[in-house]
């Protein structure tokens, strides 16, 4: 079908002038297929033997989740192996930790080559605007989620990388079930955010099938970390709380106290995304799953918190915006398949986050007070 289309293609070329250049135009301007990739080119194989690592790299890479996951991959693949990548400043640390270089999403000749100059095999694309963020500028989150994920697709595509993209309970919408939410339902999201992330679900799933790409994609439940920052999402508050409970013993939440959504601690977020980026295809039934570890709400989260911290008070002041995102979201969510398919199961629940996030920033306000 490919090769049908490919003459199809030529044909049309020629028939409109095109000449010489009608062989080395990108055909990705003719949109039928990726960039300048021949109709028969095998996808399904990688270019590197299987017993090398990966040589893998991270857009978004200074956001809250990147850096820990190119630390993780790291002390897997070796450093040198892995390249964080953004469009922002790096902190020394990150800069001097191992490769960083820039990369903007939206250029695609830039992308095309680091990929090629670094001989890259993986690529895990975080660059996003979340939820929050993205309903206060559509139309460049539009940009950034949207036109830069189909530069992604396609450079993964033309050079036969395995790609993993992330997607978010977010995806979802209120029309879905959201007690539990399972992988296939409506998906009629109200966010841009969550717009853009059905739709590369949707790319990366089309791609998969049409050219071969080895797609994977997890959907993320709100993501908690002590050594780094949320980008401006709607889950945000459950990382606030533990940095405002040590510093001042008082926190005032954005959502009310009965708001309850899926939740994981970012060492179980890391480990599922290695875990489903190295499973054999053969045993991926979908290419697309929920992961999930726990759910609560402010209140039970302040309620865990309180029998660590019994002096800490909690206050309400709704954002309505971020309270409507919330209230379409899924409350609970099914992860049944990634456990069935690939072994998923989550090593933190709700007391074990409590105690390792307090223990972490507890020590990091004592260090940074003794100095
Ligand atoms: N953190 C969570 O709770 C969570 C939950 C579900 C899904 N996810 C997904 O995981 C991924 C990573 O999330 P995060 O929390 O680290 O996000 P983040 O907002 O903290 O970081 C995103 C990064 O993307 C970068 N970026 C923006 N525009 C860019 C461009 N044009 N080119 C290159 N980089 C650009 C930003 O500079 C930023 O460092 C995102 O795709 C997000 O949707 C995160
Ligand atoms: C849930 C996730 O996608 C992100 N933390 C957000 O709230 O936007």
């Amino acid at each position: 079908m490919a090769r049908a289309l490919s003459k199809l293609v030529r044909h049309a070329l020629r028939t409109h002038g095109c000449g010489c250049e009608s062989l080395t135009v990108s055909v990705r301007s003719i949109s039928f297929s990726p960039r300048q990739v021949t109709s028969d080119a095998g996808f399904h194989s990688v270019s590197f033997s299987e017993t090398d690592h990966p040589k893998v790299l991270i857009t978004g890479g200074l956001g809250q989740l990147g850096v820990g996951l190119a630390k993780m991959l790291r002390r897997q693949f070796g450093k040198n192996n892995v390249i964080l990548s953004d469009i922002r400043k790096p902190p020394s640390d990150v800069y001097h930790n191992g490769p960083f270089i820039y990369s903007d999403i939206l250029d695609y000749k830039n992308l095309r080559e680091i990929v090629v100059n670094n001989r890259i095999t993986w690529l895990v694309h975080y660059s996003a605007l979340l939820s929050a963020v993205g309903e206060a500028n559509v139309s460049l989150a539009r940009d950034v989620n949207i036109t830069g994920l189909h530069n992604i697709l396609d450079i993964a595509a033309e050079h036969g990388l395995r790609l993993f993209v992330p997607s978010t309970i977010g995806a979802f919408g209120p029309s879905s079930p959201r007690n539990p939410t399972p992988d296939l339902c409506i998906q009629r999201p109200r966010t841009i955010y969550g717009v853009s992330k059905v739709h590369a679900e949707l790319m990366g799933e089309y791609y998969h099938h049409r050219y071969g790409l080895d797609f994977r994609c997890l959907r993320y439940p709100g993501i908690i970390s002590a050594d780094s920052q949320p980008g401006g999402g709607t889950t945000d508050y459950a990382v606030q709380i533990f940095h405002d409970a040590v510093k001042t013993g008082k926190f005032e939440c954005n959502l009310r106290p009965d708001t309850r959504l899926p939740m994981m601690y970012i060492t179980d977020c890391l480990r599922a995304t290695l875990e489903m980026m190295e499973a054999p295809a053969e045993v991926l039934s979908m290419r697309t799953y929920n992961i999930n570890a726990m759910s609560f709400t402010p209140e039970e989260l302040a309620h865990e918190l309180q029998k660590l911290l019994p002096g800490l008070q909690v206050t309400y002041h709704i954002d309505p915006v971020r309270q409507a995102i919330a209230d379409s979201w899924p409350m609970n969510f099914d992860d049944s398949n990634a456990r069935k398919d690939w072994g998923w199961k989550h090593d933190y629940d709700l007391p074990e986050l409590v105690q390792t996030m307090l223990n972490f920033i507890g020590s990091d306000s004592r260090i940074a007070s003794a100095n």
